[in-house]
Order: C-alpha cells, then structure tokens, then sequence
C-alpha cells in the first residue's frame, strides 16, 4: 500500500486528514507532503471549520521515517530533511487559521507525537502510547519535540521521556496534560471532532504548546533541573554527545523563547542525523528487525505450529534460566531433572528469578504464584509426549546429550521440536544417536537466559525449515531476538568473541598491562574489559572453551598460559573472589599485585616482547589489536554461510557479546574504519607477532576489491552451505 493522506470533509464542518503508511504510519515524505497538501486544502475550503488527525489502523504515528533517515545519511545531503518543524509542525498546522484536533490511538512515537503537540489539542484512547524515543536512534527529536514537549508536561518529566526513550501510557500523558481527553477507541473520532468544534466556535481555549510557559520551571530552577540531566546522561552514556545536544536545544527554548529553540532543534537534529552515532544505532534498529527475515526459510510462507507447552530438560543455571523466560511468556512447563535434590534446587532457582522481579517491583507476589504453578517439576519423561518443543541444558557432555536425545525421541511426538543449549558442541554429533535430525536445532541462551535477550538458533543441513520457523516464533514470544545461524564450534557469537580473548592476554604477553587493557575497553564502550569478564564467566569455563576454539583453528589461536599460571595459584575469578581482580563481599574489583608477579612469570614463559622488552602502544592500537582479529573472524563466518546476512553478525555482537550498540555492531563499525586499513593492520601485526593476526583470503579480497564487509557475499564466493 503506497503511503497516502486522505482528507474527508463531515457536514458538521471537521475535516478528517488521515495518515496511511503501514505498518504503523511512519512519516515518509509522501506523507509529510500529504499533510501540507490535506492542510492547505482544508484551509482553503469555506465548508471546513476545524481540522482532526488521525492513523489508519489503530495507529497514529511510529514518527518519521527511519528508512529515510538512512538514505540520508548515505547521501550526506541536510537539505533532504526540509523544514518540517518550523514550516509545517509551527506554521500550517499550529499557527493555522483553522484549529487542529489529535485523535490518537495506538502509537504516537517520535515525530508522530511531535505532529500531535503541533496540533491545539489532543484526545486519545486507553491503549494510546506516548513517547519521543529519537535518541535511542542517535538523533534528537526533529519537529518541535524538545520544545513543546516541557511546554505540555514540564522539564523534569518531558526529559526523562527524552533521555530514556521511553514512551508513557496514555492514562500518564492525561494526568500530565500532555492528552486532554481520554475516551473509549469506538468514540475516538466523534469526540475529537467534537473538540475540534468546541475551539472553532471559541467553547474551548485554543491552545499553542509552543507559547505556553506555564509548566515550564522558573529559569534558576530550570538551570538546575539541566544541569543535573547533564550530568546523569554523561554519567550513563559517557561517550554520547547527543544527549547534551538534545539538552541544549531544550535550554536555548528555556532561556529564549520556543521558537528560539525550535532553530537550534533543527539545527543540532540535521546535525546529528550524520553522526557515527545515529549510523551506527539505526544500523541495530533495521538489523535487528532483519534477522526474523532468513532466505529460504521465512520466504517459504510456512506458518510457526502452535506452542501449547514447553519441556526443558536440565535444571541448572541455564535450564532454569530458560525455563523462566517460557513461564513468563505464559508458556506451561515441564522442568525435567534426574533426582529429587536436583529437580528442588532448579526449582528453587526460578522461584529465585521471580522473586527477583518482585523485589524490582516488576511482578505482584500473586503474580509470581501463578506464573510459577506453569512450572511442573517432572523426573521422566511420561508427559512430555504433550509438549511442542523440548530445549535440553544440561552439562556439556557429547555422550549424555546423545543419550538425551535417543531417549527424547521415544518420548516425544514426532512433531515435537528437539532444540538443544550447547553452546559449543557440533550438532550433529548431539544428534548422532537419533533418526529426527531433521528436527534437531540449536537454541542457545545467554546465561542469565531469563533477561539477556540474545536467543541463537543453531541449524544443521538437516534441519527443517519449519522447525527453524518454529524455533524464531518461540523466540518472538518470549521476547528474545532471535538470530539463525549454522553449525561451527562456537556458532556464530562465540566463535567470533574467541579471538578478542585471545588477544587480550597475548597483548599482555607483549608487555601490555593487563588492568590498562580493561580500562581501555571499557572506556571505549564495552560494559566490561576482557579479564574483568573472564573473572565473571570463571577460569575453568574460559579454559575449557578456550580450548574448544585452539583445536578448532590451532593455526589463528594463542594459547596463552596466564589463566592456567593464575589458577595454579588457586585463583578462579569472581567464584571464589580471587581472579585477576581480588572482590569484596559486594564483589567490587580491585586490582592485585600479585596477578602482576603471575603476569611477569607468564610473559618469561611466553618469550614473544620484541628484544624482551614491553611494546609501547596506544590505547586506540589496543582496541584495534583486540577488535581487528574479530572482524576477520566474522568474515570467514558470513564466507562459510554461518550467518547469511552480515546485520546478524552485528546484532550478535551487540547482543550477544556487548559491543556498543552506537557503533552499529561489530561489521558496520568495521566498515567505518575501512576494510583496507583493518588488512593493512592485520598484515603488519602478523609479520611482528604471528599467525594470529593473518587475515583471512575473504577479507583480503574485499579490501583490494573496495568492496565493503556489509556487502552480501554471493553463492559462488561461499565456501559452505
Ligand atoms: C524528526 C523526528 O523527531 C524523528 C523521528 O521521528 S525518528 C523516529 C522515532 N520513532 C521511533 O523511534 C519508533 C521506532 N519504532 C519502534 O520503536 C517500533 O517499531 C514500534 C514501537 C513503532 C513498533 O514495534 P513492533 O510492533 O514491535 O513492530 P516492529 O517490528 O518494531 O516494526 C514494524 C515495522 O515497522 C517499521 N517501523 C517502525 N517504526 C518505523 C519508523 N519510524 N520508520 C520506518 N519504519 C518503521 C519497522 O522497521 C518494521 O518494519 P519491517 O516489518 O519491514 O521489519
């Protein structure tokens, strides 16, 4: 459906503009223009009195549209994104000679709730959510948001709904004032034309959000309010300039006037719209809303089987873990464990989960039992012939999951699907004792499994593809992004997380102090550094994946003996309080010196310090020397099809391994740097310390071809699947 405005003129004088682009009406430039033209004309006619907007299809407005956003951003072109806010938002609609009604249902985002303050009033229904969430993608908002916004709710609240993103219930927005009216969706239209009418015929103020000053802070107070924003944002987004951006344009409003601030608005929302920052953070909107598309397999136009109930075999850390995001999804549950002890201490376990949303405030406790009865503990598998799908987590054991599995198909209806937790082992070993491999899959969960929100789905080549179907519908409801990709040691987010591992303590083999290593990590964006997290995962699973990876590609992996020299010394990381920082019983890090007298005996050992003596180094080398291995590790991953589109990479390492979402993912951001420096890095380093850093043919060829790593890798350069 072409996005289009349609304008229907009643005999009680309302015109009716209605916005139609779906999914959710986002504000194409057709439709902008639309809106101008509807305006204009219903101006224009004598039989108009007043003007309403509305959505087509329960929704006002999802806010401009990102898809354009993008192409502008690739054309570096600002004049491409006109002057919305002052020439439509301020004066056609707000400023106009008829007066403008909002009837808002479903969403009004962005500069869909932008357009609705332009109007002179606004009504909306129940369900109505309200938000401008523009800086989750970079920018600020664009169409008057900063201005009227404080204007309509006051400063405090209106910066909190900009700074995090986060739309309020319609129910919040009329105690603020931010809607005038709530009414029922069937009575939306005849109660907004209504107040249309109301203020045309002077029975009810006509209200301009833009000269309102009422609700915004006397300035001292004002000052405060932003400087305290300031600081909070710095704090929580240290490396994020755009959050001060939106602060300023808010102040200039505060301090000179609406329209004052409505020219530094646009001036600093055209400039953002450039920015890496905003490159990068729509790169992960549009990526993550792609990875549901799989060639060859949601093409197909297969409907996902219905999931009436869930088993999970395993109730440890993660069989618990999973088995509390289905039971929060509403989905009954069959925990199965091998002896009471076990099956009460997984049991226990989701109690605890659930508790923990009760102490957050985000579950009642009356809630928590009725989730919790959708759990039925089980030590057999009598019952699980009545479940859709059945998730195995249980220890990383080649013979026991076989067994699992032999056993599982007996048990199970043969519609049933066989999902597994490895998280490391090859599939089609797992599956090697049964004839179902074509219902075999990978779901692999990131521990904790009930929030991280990543959900990996391992296909084989037998595989079917309704069960991959299956498999991303489950992953839908429970919330999780689900990305599909195929069977290696490590899959697609640990195999391309093991080089940055590697590096790391081969950097400190090389001279480089480890803590300087983390805190450079960690400035540049990622949530912790690389032996912080080691310390969190715990030694003796670094160690054992570690070697998952060395006898995988022995030629591109450092084996280096820092973790095994520290736990020889007794030290396993946070577990036992003693790794490479030493924890307080709040578990606040503190370096040790004697994890340096390990590292000074490590690096004898190793031998690799050019002339013995430490590498000097910047702290920008650092990062690349730690990230540039990875970037060549997810080009042989989109080289052999184990993922089919390089936007999943960049949403599994966001998600999957916490590389800064505002950097778009660890591809794009590769793409920024350039391909051709990262090789030319890649090739020095692996002349001065090793194969290590050799990159691989595929990224060669892409940096003397000027292609980028983005660019879909064709059938015939694919060396698998
Ligand atoms: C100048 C202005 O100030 C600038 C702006 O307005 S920038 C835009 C501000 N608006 C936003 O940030 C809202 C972004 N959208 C969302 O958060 C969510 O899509 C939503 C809450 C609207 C709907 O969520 P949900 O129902 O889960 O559906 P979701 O899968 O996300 O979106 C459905 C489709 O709409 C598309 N879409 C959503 N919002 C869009 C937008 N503003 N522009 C273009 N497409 C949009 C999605 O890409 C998706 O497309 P697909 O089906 O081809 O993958």
């Amino acid at each position: 459906m072409a996005p289009s405005v349609s304008l229907e003129v009643g005999s009680d004088g309302v015109a009716i503009i209605t916005l139609l682009n779906p999914p959710v009406n986002a504000l194409a430039i057709p439709v902008l223009a639309g809106i101008k033209e509807k305006h204009d004309e219903a101006t224009r006619r004598d039989d108009v009195k007043a003007i309403v907007f509305t959505g087509h299809g329960g929704k006002f407005s999802g806010g401009f549209d990102i898809n354009f956003l993008r192409e502008v951003q690739k054309t570096g072109d600002t004049s491409l994104l006109g002057r919305v806010s002052i020439d439509l938002m301020t004066y056609t609609i707000e400023e106009g000679r008829k007066p403008s009604v909002a009837a808002i249902d479903g969403l009004a985002l962005g500069g869909g709730l932008e357009l609705a303050m332009a109007c002179n009033a606004r009504i909306s229904t129940p369900k109505a959510q309200l938000g401008l969430p523009e800086l989750q993608l970079g920018i600020i908002p664009g169409f008057g948001g900063t201005q009227r916004l404080p204007r309509l709710v006051g400063l405090p609240k209106a910066i909190e709904m900009m700074l995090l993103s986060k739309p309020i219930s319609a129910q919040e927005g009329n105690e603020l004032g931010l809607v005038d009216a709530l009414v029922p969706q069937a009575e939306l239209l005849a109660a907004a034309r209504k107040m249309a009418l109301d203020i045309a015929e002077y029975r009810r103020p006509w209200m301009f959000s833009l000269r309102r000053t009422d609700k915004i802070e006397g300035l001292a107070e004002a000052r405060e309010i932003l400087k305290f924003a300031r600081a909070q944002a710095k704090k929580n987004a240290p490396n994020l300039s755009h959050p001060q951006y939106c602060l300023d344009a808010i102040e200039e409003g505060v301090v000179a006037g609406g329209f004052a601030g409505s020219l530094k608005e646009e001036k600093v929302f055209k400039e953002a719209v450039f920015s890496d920052t905003s490159k990068g953070l729509i790169n992960v909107f549009f990526a993550q809303r792609n990875t549901t598309k799989v060639r060859g397999i949601t093409d197909l136009g297969l409907k996902p089987r219905p999931l009436r109930k869930a088993a999970v075999v395993g109730g440890g850390l993660m069989g618990s873990g999973i088995a509390t995001a289905l039971i929060l999804s509403n989905i009954p549950v069959l925990l199965k464990e091998v002896n009471a002890k076990f099956l009460e201490a997984g049991m226990g376990r989701i109690r605890s989960n659930l508790q923990s949303r009760v102490k957050k405030g985000k579950m009642t406790e009356e809630k928590l039992a009725k989730t919790l009865a959708l759990v039925k503990g089980v030590l057999d598998y009598n019952e699980f012939k009545t479940v859709d799908v059945v998730i195995e987590a249980v220890i990383e054991n080649v013979g026991l999951k076989q067994q699992i599995f032999a056993d599982l198909e007996k048990y199970c209806s043969p519609t049933c699907v066989l999902g597994t937790n490895t998280s490391t082992i090859d599939l089609n070993l797992v599956g090697e004792k049964t004839k179902s491999q074509d219902r075999l899959i990978g779901a692999h969960f990131f521990s904790p499994a009930h929030i991280m929100p990543l959900l990996e789905i391992v296909r084989t080549e037998k595989t079917s593809p309704q069960v991959i179907v299956d498999l991303i519908n489950l992953g839908k409801i429970i919330k999780k992004t689900p990305v599909v990709v195929g069977n290696c040691t490590g899959f697609a987010v640990n195999r391309v997380f093991f080089p940055y591992n590697m590096a790391a303590p081969l950097l400190v083999d090389l001279g480089v102090d480890l803590y300087r290593i983390d805190a450079v990590v960690k400035a540049w964006g990622m949530p912790m550094g690389p032996f912080a997290l080691a310390d969190l995962v715990g030694f003796g699973v670094a160690v054992a994946v570690g070697q998952q990876h060395l006898n995988a590609h022995p030629e591109r992996s450092y084996r280096s003996l820092l973790i095994p020299n520290l736990m020889k010394e007794g030290r396993l990381g946070q577990a036992n309080g003693k790794g490479i920082y030493l924890y307080d019983e709040k578990r606040r890090p503190k370096p040790d010196s004697a994890v340096l007298k390990v590292v000074q005996k490590t690096r004898e050992e190793a031998g690799i310090m050019p002339g013995g003596k430490p590498i000097k180094i910047s702290n920008e080398e650092i990062v690349e020397m730690l990230f540039f291995p990875v970037v060549n590790e997810c080009a042989r991953v989109l080289e052999e099809g184990i993922c089919s589109q390089a936007s999943d990479l960049d949403i599994a390492t966001v998600m999957g391994m916490g590389f800064p979402p505002y950097r778009g993912g660890v591809v794009h951001w590769a793409d920024s740097v350039g391909i051709k420096y990262i090789v030319s890095k890649l090739q020095k380093w692996s002349e001065q310390y090793g194969s290590f850093f050799a990159p691989c043919p595929f990224l060669v060829e892409r940096a003397a071809s000027g292609a980028k790593l983005s660019d879909p890798v064709t059938p015939k350069q694919q060396s698998r699947l």
